[in-house]
C-alpha cells in the first residue's frame, strides 16, 4: 500500500478516493455520487473564530450513527484519566523511569497504553495525560475513538501504521502524529513490538506557536506537517468500536467497518510531522536560551503565553555558545516537565535517562543537569561540537502532573535517581575564583 500525503499546517484540504465522490460547490447535495452520506465533524464550536474555526466534511457509506449500537461499559484498567488525584502512596519527587517492558502477551495499542501522569480536568477540557505504551498486535476488527482529547503519539520503538477515517499514516522513531478528537482509529505495528509515549491533550488543540522576532521560518515549518489522502475499508464483519468519554470506555458491536469515508474537505484531520525536520534556533554568541525555543507544537490554555501543553523537543544540533555552561541551567518552574528519550543521549543527563525511559519534574521541583553533565561541560573547552543521533522531548504542563498508581509502582522506576545530584560538591571557598579541583 502506498502512503499519500497533502503537506501544510492545519490547510482546508480536499481529497476524494474514487472519481467524483467530493461535491464541488456544496457540502450537502441532495443525493451524494456513489450513495454516499454527507456528515460534518466539528472540532471547535460552530462560532469559533475563523483562526480556529474547524470541521471537516465526510463523504461515507454509512453514516457514524450506524456505527455505533448500544453502548456498554468495559474496563480498561491502565488508562486513567484527570483527576486521578492521590492514586498511589509515593511521597513528592523528581523521578525517572527505564522503559516500559516489552508485552509478552498479544497487546494492542488501545490494551498496551499505560498512564504515567494526568493533569487538570477531563470536565471542564483542560489538562493532559503522558501515557507510555507497547505493543505486539495490530488492531484488525477494532476501532477506538476518543471523546475526551486529541492524541500526539511519539513512536520510540517501531513504527505504527495509523488507519483513521480521514486516511492512513505510517510514523516511524523520530515521526509523531496528532489524532483529532473523535476520529475513528485503529493502529497496527509496523515491526514485530512497538513502544512509544502520547500526550492526551483534554484542552484547545495543538497548533504552532508563533515565532515572534524569529520571523516568518525554521522551528517547525507548517509545509513539513503531513494529511494522509482520502481511503476507506469496506468490510461488512463483525466489528467493535470501543469509545473512550469522559474516562470512562464503552464498547458497541457494529457489522461493518466504520473507516468508511470515501471522499473529504475540510481543516478537521489527522497528520504527522518528522522531528528531524525541525530548524532549530538557539543561541549563537552565549548563554543557554529557555527550551520554549525548541517548542514544536502549543496547545493553548486561554491564558497568553501560559500553555495548557507545549510539546518541546531537543534534537541533535550544534553548541557553539562562548563561555557559557552549554547545558540546561538549573531551575525550579511552575510548569510541570514530563520527558521522553527517542534515541541517543540528552545532554543533561547522559546516562540513566535511556531511550524509551521516562521522567518526571513536576511543579516547582528542583532538577538540572546530573553531577557528571555539571562537571563536564564546567570543564570543557567550548569548540563548536555537534550533538548528534539524539532526540529528546518534553510534554510540558501549566498544571501539575499527578502521578498513576501505575507509574508510582512500575518496577522501571530508578529508585536511586536523586543519587545522579549528590556528588555536586560545594565549591563555594570565599574567593572569586572558587574550588574547581
Ligand atoms: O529539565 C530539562 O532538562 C528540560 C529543560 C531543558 C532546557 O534546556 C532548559 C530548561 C529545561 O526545563
Ligand atoms: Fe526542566
Amino acid at each position: 500500500m502506498t502512503l499519500r500525503y497533502m503537506p501544510g499546517f492545519g490547510n482546508d484540504f480536499e481529497t476524494e478516493s474514487l472519481p467524483g465522490a467530493l461535491p464541488q460547490g456544496q457540502n450537502s447535495p441532495q443525493r451524494c455520487a456513489y450513495g454516499l452520506y454527507a456528515e460534518q465533524l466539528s472540532g471547535s464550536p460552530f462560532t469559533a473564530p475563523r483562526g480556529t474555526n474547524e470541521r471537516s466534511w465526510l463523504y461515507r457509506i454509512r453514516p457514524s450513527v450506524r456505527h455505533t449500537g448500544r453502548f456498554q461499559p468495559v474496563s480498561n484498567d491502565h488508562w486513567k484519566t484527570a483527576p486521578n488525584i492521590a492514586d498511589h502512596e509515593m511521597a513528592l519527587g523528581q523521578l525517572r523511569w527505564n522503559p516500559l517492558p516489552l508485552p509478552n502477551r498479544p497487546t494492542d495499542f488501545i490494551a498496551g497504553m499505560r498512564t504515567m501522569t494526568t493533569a487538570g480536568d477531563v470536565h471542564t477540557q483542560v489538562g493532559m495525560a503522558a501515557h507510555a505504551y507497547v505493543l505486539n498486535e495490530a488492531m484488525v476488527d477494532d476501532y477506538f475513538f476518543n471523546a475526551d482529547g486529541e492524541l500526539l503519539v511519539v513512536p520510540q520503538q517501531g513504527g505504527l501504521r495509523v488507519h483513521t477515517e480521514m486516511g492512513v499514516m505510517d510514523v516511524t522513531p523520530a515521526e509523531i502524529c496528532v489524532l483529532p478528537r473523535g476520529m475513528i482509529f485503529k493502529v497496527e505495528p509496523l515491526e514485530e513490538t512497538s513502544r512509544g509515549y502520547v500526550c492526551e491533550n483534554y484542552g484547545a488543540k495543538f497548533t504552532l506557536p508563533d515565532r515572534g522576532p524569529i520571523g516568518a521560518n525554521c522551528l517547525a515549518n507548517p509545509r513539513d506537517f503531513k494529511t494522509p489522502v482520502a481511503w476507506y475499508e469496506e468490510k461488512e464483519t463483525p466489528c467493535r468500536l470501543t469509545v473512550k468519554w469522559c474516562g470512562r470506555f464503552y464498547v458497541t458491536e457494529i457489522g461493518h467497518s466504520p473507516l468508511d469515508v470515501v471522499a473529504w474537505h475540510g481543516n478537521y484531520a489527522p497528520y504527522k510531522y518528522d522531528l528531524r525536520t525541525y530548524s532549530p534556533v538557539g543561541a549563537i554568541l552565549f548563554d543557554h536560551p529557555d527550551p520554549s525555543i525548541f517548542t514544536v507544537l502549543t496547545a493553548p490554555s486561554g491564558e497568553a503565553g501560559t500553555a495548557n501543553i507545549d510539546f518541546v523537543i531537543f534534537p541533535e544540533r550544534w553548541m557553539v555558545a562562548e563561555h557559557t555552561f552549554r547545558p540546561p541551567w538549573y531551575h525550579r518552574n511552575i510548569m510541570s516537565e514530563f520527558m521522553g528519550l527517542i534515541y541517543g543521549q540528552y545532554d543533561a543527563k547522559e546516562e540513566g535517562f535511556v531511550p524509551g525511559g521516562m521522567s518526571l519534574h513536576n511543579m516547582m521541583l528542583p532538577h538540572g543537569p546530573d553531577t557528571m553533565g555539571f562537571e563536564k561541560a564546567s570543564g570543557a573547552e567550548l569548540q563548536p561540537m555537534k550533538l548528534t543521533g539524539t532526540m529528546a522531548f518534553m510534554f510540558e504542563t501549566r498544571f501539575p502532573q499527578h502521578l498513576t498508581r501505575f507509574a508510582a509502582e512500575l518496577d522501571t522506576l530508578q529508585d536511586n535517581y536523586l543519587d545522579c545530584w549528590t556528588g555536586l560538591k560545594k565549591r563555594f571557598n570565599g574567593t572569586p575564583e572558587g574550588n574547581w579541583d
